[in-house]
């Protein structure tokens, strides 16, 4: 399979303070791949570490084959990488339509389209015109997943996806993700809450300490490494 993003030993952080150690990931076409570990175990720094929102103090970051420098979102997002940052980033003065259109602003040619994210999530055609920030906290992450999908990218990045929603609107989430996969998006998910992942990704790593601790078939993952690196 080709490959979509890869680390290469990379250490990356913020100021002088290392956060990431000599990480080794990739993910490649297609693939469904959770990154899972507690909080403040440097996740979310992976994702700032190709957004160019934390320094890359070494290693190499490859986007589709080739070696990038300091990228930034926009940059990401043309190259086929869209992400849905923690907390969903809602804008808030714009209504639902706007914040989906917003995300086609790359202007990346593909099989998404308002219409097509209206099927998937009939409630975002139903509340189109209201605030986006006036939904439910499960409408906003649709909202969020929507928006990036608008740039039609090959690679999804979900930043703790399922935080602060009820178990049945995760339930939803885990078959949305899966029909986008099924559409032949890759994922990467980023969580520190197994429930989610554990229907969807095909794939893990564990995070532990800016470092890679495990990684194998998601179906492989041990109770005992849960315990130890994530919660249940
Ligand atoms: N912009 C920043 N500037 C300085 N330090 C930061 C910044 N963002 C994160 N950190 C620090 O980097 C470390 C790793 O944070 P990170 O957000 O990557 O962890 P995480 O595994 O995603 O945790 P969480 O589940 O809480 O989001 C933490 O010690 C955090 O305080």
């Amino acid at each position: 399979m080709s490959e979509l993003l890869a680390f290469r030993d990379v250490v990356a952080g913020y100021g002088g303070a290392r956060i990431l150690h000599d990480l080794d990931f990739r993910i490649d076409a297609g693939e469904r791949v959770a990154v899972l570990g507690r909080n403040g175990v440097g996740k979310t720094t992976i994702v700032n570490a190709f957004l160019g929102i934390a320094r890359r103090m070494q290693g190499e970051i490859r986007l589709a084959g080739k070696a990038v420098g300091d990228i930034r979102h926009f940059t990401a997002a043309r190259a086929g990488i869209s992400v849905v940052p923690q907390g969903r980033c809602i804008i808030p003065n714009l209504t639902v339509r706007e914040n989906l259109i917003l995300g086609a602003a790359v202007r990346r040619k593909g099989a998404w389209t308002i219409e097509r994210i209206f099927e998937m999530f009939p409630i975002l055609r139903e509340r189109a015109d209201t605030p986006g920030t006036a939904l439910s906290g499960g409408q906003q992450q649709m909202l969020a997943i929507g928006r990036a999908l608008m740039a039609n990218p090959h690679l999804l990045v979900l930043d703790e996806p399922s935080e602060g929603l009820a178990p049945v609107i995760v339930d939803e989430l885990a078959g949305n993700l899966r029909r986008v996969a099924d559409g032949g998006t890759g994922l990467l998910i980023i969580e520190q809450n197994h429930s989610l992942v554990h229907r969807v990704a095909e794939r893990y790593y564990v995070l532990s300490k800016g470092e890679v601790a495990e990684q194998g078939a998601m179906a492989a993952l041990t109770k005992e490494s849960l315990k130890k690196h994530i919660a249940v």
